[in-house]
C-alpha cells in the first residue's frame, strides 16, 4: 500500500512547512521510490511496505510463540539485544539476548541507515492489544544513537507528535514512576526494557511520562500543538534530529480511530522499535532541546547535590 500517510491533527505553523486543509506538516515523497515520505523540517521519514505480508504474519506468530497473550489492556514487550547495566549507565557486553531471525534476516538489511554506528543492536517488540497506547515520552537522549526506528505491523495506528514544552521539561525532573510494561520473554524484566534507563532511575529523565502501565490511562494530550501520523501496519518510521529530539511521540489509548474520515476500530498491533546503544566516551547529547534532554538534566542535577564541585 503506498497511500499518504494520513495527518490528522493540526500543528502550529512556525519551523514546519504546513498545508491545508488541517495545517498539518506535509510529506515529500521520494521521487526514486513511492514508498518513501520524508519530513524534513522534523527529521521523520516512512517507509511503506517495509515488510510483506508473509513476512509480518511469521513475525506475529514468533511474537505469539514467546507469549501467547492476545487479550487484555497491557502492552506486552519483548527485548532483544543488548542489555543495560546500571553500574555503568552503558550497553552490557555480557547481557545479551540472541536477536530473533526475523529481524536479522528481513529488518536489519533494509534499514536506512545514515552510518555504520546507527546499526541498531537493541531491540524491544511490543504487542499493543486493541485500544491500548503508550504515554507521550521522549526517548532518552544520551544512551542511543540519534537514529530511532519502529516498524509497525499488525494493524495501523496514528501516533502523536508534540513539540516538548515547559511542562515536559517539569515532568522529566519528576521522581521515577513505576515504567514496566508487561514483560514475557526470560530477558525483559524491568532492568533491560529501553523505558527503564539507568538515567530515569537516577535522575527520572529517561522519557517523558514514561510508558508505564499505570501511566497508560493517562491520555496523550487532545490539543492544537499535537498532530497524528498514521503509521500503517509493514511500515517503518524513523525519528531523527527534531522528531527524535525534541518531539514528544506516543500512541492514544481509545478503541477507535478516525482515519480518513472513517471511524475505524482499533486491532492488535505490534512494533519494533530499533536502537543504537552508545558505549563509553560515545554517552552524551548536545541537542537543541535541553529542556528534555536527559544529559543536561543529569548534569544539572549533579551540580545541585550536595559536595558536587561546581565550576566558576
Ligand atoms: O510502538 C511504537 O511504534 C513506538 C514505541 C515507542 O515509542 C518506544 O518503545 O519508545
Ligand atoms: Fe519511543
Amino acid at each position: 500500500m503506498t497511500s499518504p500517510a494520513n495527518l490528522t491533527r493540526p500543528t502550529p505553523s512556525g519551523t514546519i512547512n504546513c498545508c491545508k486543509p488541517n495545517n498539518a506538516p506535509l510529506p515529500i515523497t521520494d521521487p526514486s521510490n513511492p514508498n518513501i515520505q520524508r519530513w524534513p523540517s522534523l527529521g521523520l521519514t516512512l517507509v511503506h511496505n517495509f515488510i510483506s505480508p508473509s513476512e509480518e504474519a511469521v513475525m506475529i506468530s514468533a511474537f505469539h510463540a514467546i507469549d501467547p497473550r492476545k487479550e487484555g489492556k497491557k502492552r506486552i514487550s519483548q527485548h532483544f539485544g543488548y542489555h543495560f547495566d546500571y553500574t555503568t549507565f552503558g550497553a552490557s557486553t555480557t547481557h545479551f539476548t540472541p536477536v530473533p531471525s526475523y529481524i536479522t534476516d528481513w529488518v536489519l538489511p533494509r534499514l536506512p541507515l545514515q552510518a555504520r554506528k546507527d546499526v541498531p543492536d537493541q531491540f524491544t517488540v511490543q504487542y499493543y492489544p486493541p485500544g491500548s497506547g503508550i504515554p507521550p515520552h521522549v526517548d532518552t537522549h544520551s544512551m542511543f544513537g540519534e537514529a530511532l526506528y519502529s516498524l509497525s505491523f499488525g494493524s495501523s495506528v496514528p501516533m502523536v507528535f508534540k513539540m516538548s514544552g515547559p511542562n515536559d521539561a517539569r515532568k522529566m525532573r519528576l521522581p521515577k514512576r513505576s515504567l514496566v510494561s508487561s514483560s514475557t520473554n526470560s530477558t525483559s524484566d524491568s532492568s533491560t526494557h529501553p523505558e527503564t534507563l539507568p538515567s530515569e532511575q537516577a535522575a527520572s529523565t529517561g522519557q517523558l511520562s514514561p510508558p508505564s502501565q499505570e501511566a497508560e490511562t493517562q491520555s496523550v494530550s487532545q490539543d492544537e500543538e499535537s498532530w497524528e501520523l498514521l503509521l500503517p501496519a509493514r511500515s517503518l518510521l524513523l525519528m531523527q534530529g527534531p522528531s527524535r529530539y525534541g518531539y514528544t511521540h506516543g500512541i492514544r489509548s481509545r478503541k477507535t480511530d478516525v482515519i480518513n474520515g472513517q471511524t475505524v476500530p482499533r486491532e492488535g498491533r505490534y512494533s519494533i522499535t530499533m536502537r543504537a546503544v552508545r558505549r563509553g566516551d560515545e554517552i552524551g547529547c548536545d541537542c537543541a532541546y535541553p529542556g528534555v534532554c536527559d544529559a543536561r538534566i543529569r548534569e544539572e542535577q549533579q551540580q545541585q547535590e550536595p559536595g558536587a564541585e561546581r565550576q566558576g
